[in-house]
């Protein structure tokens, strides 16, 4: 077999991987990147991007209900053709991807297609060449985890379970679907489907949504999710096959149920690619998780040669992560092995509305240190002229200080409030910092506003009602 040597090696040609060529590539041109399977990225390929676009469709078209109430007619008369939709979904990815082929074609013969496998922490197997490098970036990214009844199903008939990975590439949708999974996943992809006239059935199994973990916004989402379209949660479902047709069959409040559908959808996680890489032979130690042992802040596994980034570490599964992650690693592969900070948490679901955790999560909050601002969107003025006045927004502060520490919401336009928020409590606001920022009106964010001043008064009852600060 064939040697080759080089500075290093990056397995993996997605978001982490290729945002860790480009840090390298600043300090040496001996980098080799091995990637198996298509190039473009899971995010342009089959992730954020073609769902986004999808999303789009589905809420443009069913935005067609709210538009007599403005005197606007002929909404009842549009249809959507969806294998057309699918089809622009697959145009609209092909040409997101493009940039991403651009990339690797400009990589030339330090690109390499194939499996890699370590056969020592710095010595790989790719296809029929052994590529010693001194460092080694991991960047293997996730797959799709089917459930095992559904996997068994598969199996026989690999056309009626899908994963999200093989959702656009349908040619049509079919007229029903269940979707198991009330994740980040199974809220987008089950509510776009449902808005584009799939008859659709979520399934979640702990009682949550797109990853909150706030008892109220919980409950509040789930109750506005139901008022929309059909949402179960139960411990356990039971698939048989009926004909063309799916049977499933579960409790719930004590009462079977079941339904029939004629596809089902699973996005019940991702489970890091961990597999066949070989790494438990060279001695990379796992945690109980399954996932190699790394720093956080440096993304060295123990002190290995080795650094991972991106959804292999199963961390923080998501795109602006995995490209930090990238290049941490980048740089800690080219430089001395240095600790980054990591940003303020920011996860957004795109259902509507919007579903967004931030800072620290509820579920990470110490009892007796914080207080909560709460505000209800339902009568907020500018969410109710765009008829999106459904929402519920978390924010927590710490006791005394006023210290902005995160939030957890299900509103319209939380993508944005999520945003604001995060960047606050990056900078170390406290509430009274963010009431003194200007409120434009009348916009969405006079909720937030509300919802600050809501637990200003909770921080500090005292404080005489002056938002604007003296000189
Ligand atoms: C449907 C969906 C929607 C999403 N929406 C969002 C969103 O809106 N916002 C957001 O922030 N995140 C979103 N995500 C998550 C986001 O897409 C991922 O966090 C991100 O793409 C992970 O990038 P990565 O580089 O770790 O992995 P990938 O892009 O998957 O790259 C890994 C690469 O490694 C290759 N590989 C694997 N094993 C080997 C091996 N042994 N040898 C060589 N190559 C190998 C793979 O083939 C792949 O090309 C979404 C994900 C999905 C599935
Ligand atoms: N907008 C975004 O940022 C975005 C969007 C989509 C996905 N992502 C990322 O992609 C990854 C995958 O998303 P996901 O939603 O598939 O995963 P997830 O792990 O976040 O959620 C999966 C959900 O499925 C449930 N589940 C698991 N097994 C089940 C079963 N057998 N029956 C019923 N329910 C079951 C779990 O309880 C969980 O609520 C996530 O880690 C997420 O961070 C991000």
């Amino acid at each position: 077999m064939k040697t080759r040597k080089t500075e290093i090696a990056i397995i993996g040609a997605g978001t982490a991987g290729l945002s860790a060529y480009g840090i390298v590539k600043k300090s040496t041109q001996d980098i080799l990147l091995i990637n198996e399977g298509l190039y473009g990225t899971t995010c342009a390929r089959v992730g954020c991007m073609p769902s986004k676009v999808l999303i789009q469709a589905a809420n443009d078209y069913y935005r067609r209900h709210q538009l007599k109430k403005q005197g606007i007619h002929g909404g009842d008369n549009i249809r959507i053709q969806t294998d057309e939709t699918l089809q622009y979904v697959r145009s609209m990815r092909d040409y997101f991807v493009s940039f991403v082929l651009d990339t690797i074609d400009s990589i030339g013969d330090r690109n390499i297609q194939g499996k890699a496998q370590f056969l020592e922490p710095d010595t790989l197997q790719v296809n029929d060449q052994i590529i010693q490098a001194s460092k080694i970036i991991l960047a293997t990214g996730s797959t799709p985890v089917i459930p095992e009844p559904l996997e068994s199903m598969r199996k026989k008939d690999n056309s009626r379970v899908l994963t999200t990975d093989e959702l656009f590439e349908q040619q049509n949708l079919p007229d029903s679907i269940a979707v198991i999974g009330s994740g980040p996943l199974g809220m987008e992809l089950g509510q776009a489907l449902h808005r584009m006239g799939v008859k659709t059935h979520i399934f979640g199994r702990s009682r949550t949504v797109g990853g909150l973990s706030d008892p109220d916004v919980i409950a509040y989402a789930i109750k506005n999710f139901q008022d929309e379209l059909p949402l179960s949660y139960t411990q356990e479902l039971c698939y048989s096959e009926r004909g063309d047709k799916i049977e499933i069959s579960w409790e719930e409040e004590n009462k079977s149920r079941s339904i029939q559908i004629k596809k089902v959808l699973t996005a019940t996680g991702r489970r890091p690619n961990v597999n066949g890489l070989r790494l438990e032979e060279i001695g990379v130690p796992f945690d109980e998780k399954g996932i190699p042992e790394f720093n956080p802040e440096t993304m060295q596994i123990a002190d290995f040669p080795i650094y991972i980034a991106g959804d292999v570490t199963s961390e923080l599964p998501i795109l602006h992560e995995a490209s930090d992650e990238g290049q941490i690693a980048g740089w800690n592969c080219t430089h001395e092995v240095t600790a980054f900070n990591r940003r303020t948490p920011l996860a957004i679901t795109f259902c509507e509305p919007n579903i967004a955790r931030l800072g620290k999560s509820f579920r990470a909050l110490e009892d007796g240190t914080y207080q909560t601002g709460e505000v209800l969107f339902d009568s907020q003025g500018r969410a109710t002229i765009k008829q999106e006045n459904k929402g519920m927004l978390h924010v927590y502060g710490e006791n005394g200080s006023g210290l902005l520490l995160g939030a957890e919401l299900a509103a319209p336009a939380g993508e944005h409030l999520a945003h604001l928020l995060s960047w606050a409590i990056a900078n170390k606001m406290t509430v009274f910092d963010a009431l003194a920022a200007p409120f434009y009106h009348p916009v969405i964010e006079e909720g937030l506003r509300t919802c600050l001043r809501d637990l200003a008064k909770k921080i500090d009852s005292e404080r005489d009602g002056l938002e604007i600060q003296f000189k």
